[in-house]
């Protein structure tokens, strides 16, 4: 069917719209946490592979960290293994964090390099532990005392790490050629030591570390709401601890919001919460006026 002179116009104008970003972000690097609906609907896999191949070839460096938590629960399950959270941390003994590498080092990462292939991207997939990319320890988790003057209590939830240090050197090879990192969030301690790590800490730490001109973070929400349940489009730093002290910002989205106030605390130009289930949420974000989701920025 011909366009008409009015939907012809409105493409072009959206295709212009796109051409202050692309030379904006020109060599710049742009981590995309990517989870959640996005890598469960066909529709929107499809959505987010174009987007990141899209970015790739305007001269971008699009740099993927994934998930894959309920990809782990589901295997889990099939061994007759429950899955337990603790302050949102999957408790990982030696048989949880086996399950967690096949899952997320080889099932869901071979999976999302299959993807961007399959779209013209060349993807590369890494775990941490592929050219010494992510030095983890061990996580410690404290539970708040019950009686101030009390030592807090210490949680062991066994083989879940923090990240200790990142050596961006093998990442930023790949980004010079005309790779795409894909990522599995899997560190490896001083001694040899596996762990298991969030994805968002490893996607909010890796942008830090490549100076990264935006933090982009997939989730299942519309972005963060107010008390009224509202979209919060932009943020400040201040703004965002208000919101957390008065517990308009809880549960999933506390450690999201912190991870994304520690990247542009420490360079990150912009973090993006943005909604997974919109289709090419990735590319609204980067190419046009309005984005989508909530800014953060300092
Ligand atoms: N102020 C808020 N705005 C949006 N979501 C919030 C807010 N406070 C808590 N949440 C919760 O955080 C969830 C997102 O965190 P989570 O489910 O852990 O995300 P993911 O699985 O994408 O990592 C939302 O679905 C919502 O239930
Ligand atoms: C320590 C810890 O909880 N690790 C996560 C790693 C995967 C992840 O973060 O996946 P999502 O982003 O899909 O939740 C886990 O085992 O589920």
């Amino acid at each position: 069917m011909p366009l008409t002179p009015q939907s012809a116009a409105d493409r072009a104008r959206i295709l212009t719209e796109a051409l202050p970003y692309i030379q904006r972000f020109q060599g710049k690097t742009i981590v995309i946490k990517y989870g959640g609906n996005a890598m469960v609907d066909d529709n929107l896999k499809r959505g987010f592979a174009r987007d990141v191949v899209l970015m790739k070839l305007v001269g971008m460096n699009p740099v993927v960290v994934h998930g894959g938590g309920p990809q782990i629960g589901k295997l889990l399950e099939k061994i007759g293994k429950k899955s337990e959270f603790i302050q949102g941390m999957r408790v990982t003994d030696r048989e949880t964090m086996d399950v967690v590498e096949m899952v997320l080092g080889g099932l869901v990462n071979k999976e999302i390099v299959n993807l961007i292939s399959q779209h013209g991207g060349k993807a590369v997939g890494l775990s941490g532990k592929d050219g010494g990319l992510i030095r983890a320890k061990k996580m410690v988790l404290q539970k708040a005392p019950d009686k101030a003057n009390l030592p807090s209590e210490i949680i062991d939830i066994g083989h879940v790490g923090e990240v200790s240090s990142i050596d961006p050197r093998l990442v930023a090879l790949l980004d010079t050629g005309d790779f795409i990192p894909v990522i599995a969030p899997i560190g490896v301690g001083e001694d040899g030591q596996t762990y298991n790590i969030n994805a968002d800490v490893v996607a909010g730490k890796l942008a830090i570390t490549l100076k990264a001109e935006k933090l982009m973070l997939l989730t299942n929400t519309t972005g963060v709401l107010d008390k009224e349940g509202k979209l919060l489009t932009g943020l400040s730093i201040t703004q965002v601890r208000d919101l957390i002290a008065d517990g308009t910002i809880h549960g999933g989205m506390l450690p999201k919001v912190n991870y994304a106030l520690d990247a542009v605390s420490s360079g990150v130009k912009t973090a993006h919460i943005i909604d997974g289930r919109v289709e090419h949420a990735v590319l609204l974000e980067v190419f046009t006026n309005e984005g989508v989701g909530t800014l953060i920025k300092s």
